[in-house]
C-alpha cells in the first residue's frame, strides 16, 4: 500500500487580521486637554499636538470644564459658546475630539470625578491628562489628588529653559513656548486689537459674530 504524504496548508492570516488581533490586546492611549477654553487658542492646539506626537497617543480629547474648581472661581461665558469654539478650533484635525462629559454633568468639574466616569465607560483606555507646566505646582491642591494619580498619567508641558520640580510622577514634554493665553485674547478683543493668527479663523469669526468679550475681563 502506498503512503500518501499530505501537506497541510499553513493557515494564512492577512496583515489586516494580524493588526486587528494585536490591537485587540492593546490598551488605547488617549490624551485629554481639560480647560475653560474661554476662548481656545493656538497655544492649546500646539501643546495638544506636541504631546500627541511625542507620546504617540491615538488622539487628544478637548474637554471644556463646566465650572473650574478654583477657589477664586473664574468668570466665564456659557458652556455652549465654549463648546462651539472648541469644535471649530479642532475641526480640521481628525485626531482631536470634543469631550463634553463635564458640560453634561454640570456643577464643579473635578477631574477625579471625570476620569473615574471615563474609565468606567472605557476600561480599555489609559488616559494622559495634559496640563501647562505652570499648573503642576498646584496639583497638591487638586480634589482627591492621591486617588486621581492612580487613575491617570499627568503630562506637564514644559516651557523651554524652565525647570519645574514635582514630587508627583509627571511625564514632561517639551513644546515650543507659545505666549498666548485666553485672558490675553479676551483683553485684545475688548481693546479692539487683532487676534488674527492667535486663534483659528473660525473661532475669531464666532467671537465677532456673537460679540463676545467686548465687556468684562
Ligand atoms: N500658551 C500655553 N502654553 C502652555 N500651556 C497652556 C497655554 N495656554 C494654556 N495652557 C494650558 O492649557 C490648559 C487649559 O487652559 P485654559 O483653557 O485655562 O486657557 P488659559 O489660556 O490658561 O486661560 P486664562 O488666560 O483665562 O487663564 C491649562 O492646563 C493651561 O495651563
Ligand atoms: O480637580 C481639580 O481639583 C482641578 C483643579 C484645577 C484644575 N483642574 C482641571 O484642570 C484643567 C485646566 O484648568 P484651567 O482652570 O487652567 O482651565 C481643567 O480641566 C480643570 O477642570 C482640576
Amino acid at each position: 500500500m502506498q503512503t500518501r504524504i499530505v501537506t497541510l496548508k499553513q493557515p494564512v492570516i492577512s496583515t489586516e487580521v494580524q493588526k486587528k488581533i494585536l490591537n485587540l490586546n492593546k490598551r488605547r492611549q488617549v490624551g485629554i486637554l481639560g480647560g475653560t477654553f474661554n476662548p481656545p487658542h493656538l497655544g492649546h492646539l500646539i501643546m495638544a499636538d506636541q504631546v500627541m506626537q511625542q507620546l504617540e497617543l491615538e488622539k487628544v480629547l478637548f474637554m471644556p470644564d463646566n465650572q473650574p474648581p478654583h477657589v477664586d472661581e473664574k468668570k466665564t461665558i456659557p458652556g455652549k459658546d465654549r463648546k462651539e469654539m472648541v469644535s471649530r478650533a479642532i475641526m480640521d484635525n481628525p485626531n482631536f475630539e470634543l469631550e463634553t462629559i463635564e458640560l453634561q454633568r454640570g456643577g464643579i468639574s473635578y477631574t477625579y470625578d471625570t476620569i473615574k466616569a471615563l474609565k468606567q465607560r472605557h476600561p480599555d483606555t489609559d488616559y494622559y491628562f495634559i496640563i501647562g507646566g505652570d499648573m503642576v505646582a498646584y496639583l497638591p491642591k487638586w480634589h482627591k489628588i492621591d486617588e486621581l494619580l492612580k487613575l491617570v498619567h499627568f503630562v506637564g508641558v514644559r516651557r523651554r529653559n524652565f525647570a519645574v520640580h514635582s514630587n508627583y510622577p509627571i511625564i514632561w514634554v517639551d513644546s515650543p513656548l507659545v505666549d498666548i493665553s485666553s485672558s490675553a485674547i479676551r483683553k485684545r478683543v475688548k481693546n479692539q486689537q487683532s487676534i488674527h493668527y492667535l486663534v483659528p479663523d473660525d473661532v475669531a469669526a464666532y467671537i465677532y459674530e456673537k460679540g463676545l468679550y467686548l465687556e468684562g475681563k
